[in-house]
């Protein structure tokens, strides 16, 4: 087998990392706006391409059709009702994000016990998994991004410029109102879900985190967060798994 291309297309940016056949990762990067850029990636050593994506279905075509015109093989994955002893808690698995999917799948594999999901994307998703590997659901949120744009849209005087510290203080102005407050509804929300699966997991269980303000949110989250892994590749880690038994 030569290197393997593994894609993670988001509603913001294509995440990506390339792999040599002992698993090595050869380089990674962001990828923002059109999936052409990824045409670059495609390098002559690589034979394989692994793909996550959650984009509009246009987005997704395009992709496919750069792919087949290149003549290399890929593979694209989707949410299963069980891999690799998880199993969704959805009435219609296939219509679970399958970045959540391959993140759990990750997750579980790693600590193969009870554990709590978090991706702070476009999206923030929390899921939450017994110890038996029993998906016992979720929650999605706006994201970051998503909670701005929603103020400026539904407001005539909420302005706001830029973020110029890091915190979940009460603000003193619109600017720091916005900003710490949307961290506040992220980490708030987070707290209350871990709460919640307190009650139904117990008190015991890893906590994962990923996504473009998946480290922000685990530093704000101060010492009750340093136990909380947090991974850069935990969707693209789940690519090879859900593949493979697929
Ligand atoms: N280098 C960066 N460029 C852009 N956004 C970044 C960057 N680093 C962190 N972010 C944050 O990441 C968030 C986007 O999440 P992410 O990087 O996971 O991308 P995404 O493609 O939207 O993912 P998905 O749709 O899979 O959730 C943005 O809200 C932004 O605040
Ligand atoms: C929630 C997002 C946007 C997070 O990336 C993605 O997982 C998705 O498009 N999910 C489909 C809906 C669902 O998971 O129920
Ligand atoms: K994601």
């Amino acid at each position: 087998m030569g290197q393997v291309l593994e894609l993670d297309v988001g509603n913001t940016a294509i995440k990506w990392r390339c792999l040599a056949t002992d698993g090595a990762v050869l380089g990674s990067g962001r990828l923002v706006g059109d999936v052409q850029g990824v045409d670059e990636l495609l390098l002559p050593d690589i034979n394989l391409v692994r793909i996550a994506s959650v984009a509009h279905s246009d987005r997704e075509e395009q992709l496919k059709s750069l792919l087949v015109s290149s003549g290399v093989k890929y593979l694209v994955a989707t949410s299963q009702v069980e891999c690799a002893g998880l199993r969704s808690a959805y009435e219609d698995a296939s219509k679970l994000g399958v970045d959540r999917w391959l993140a759990m799948v990750a997750a579980f594999k790693e600590c193969r016990g009870a554990c709590v999901v978090i991706d702070a994307g476009t999206a923030l998703t929390i899921d939450v998994v017994d110890a038996h590997g029993q998906h016992q659901g979720g929650y999605i949120l706006p994201g970051i991004e998503l909670l701005l744009k929603v103020l400026n849209d539904g407001t005539g005087k909420v302005r706001f410029g830029q973020e110029r510290a890091r915190t979940i203080a009460p603000g003193i102005n619109t600017d720091t109102c916005v900003h710490n407050g949307k961290w506040l509804s992220l980490l708030g929300a987070v707290w209350l879900a871990l709460k919640e699966a307190d009650l139904i997991i117990g008190g015991r269980y890893d906590v994962f985190i990923t996504g473009g303000d998946g480290l922000a949110l685990k530093e704000l989250g101060g010492a009750a967060a340093e136990s909380w892994h947090f991974s850069e590749s935990l969707v693209l880690d789940g690519l090879a798994p859900v593949l493979t038994k697929a």
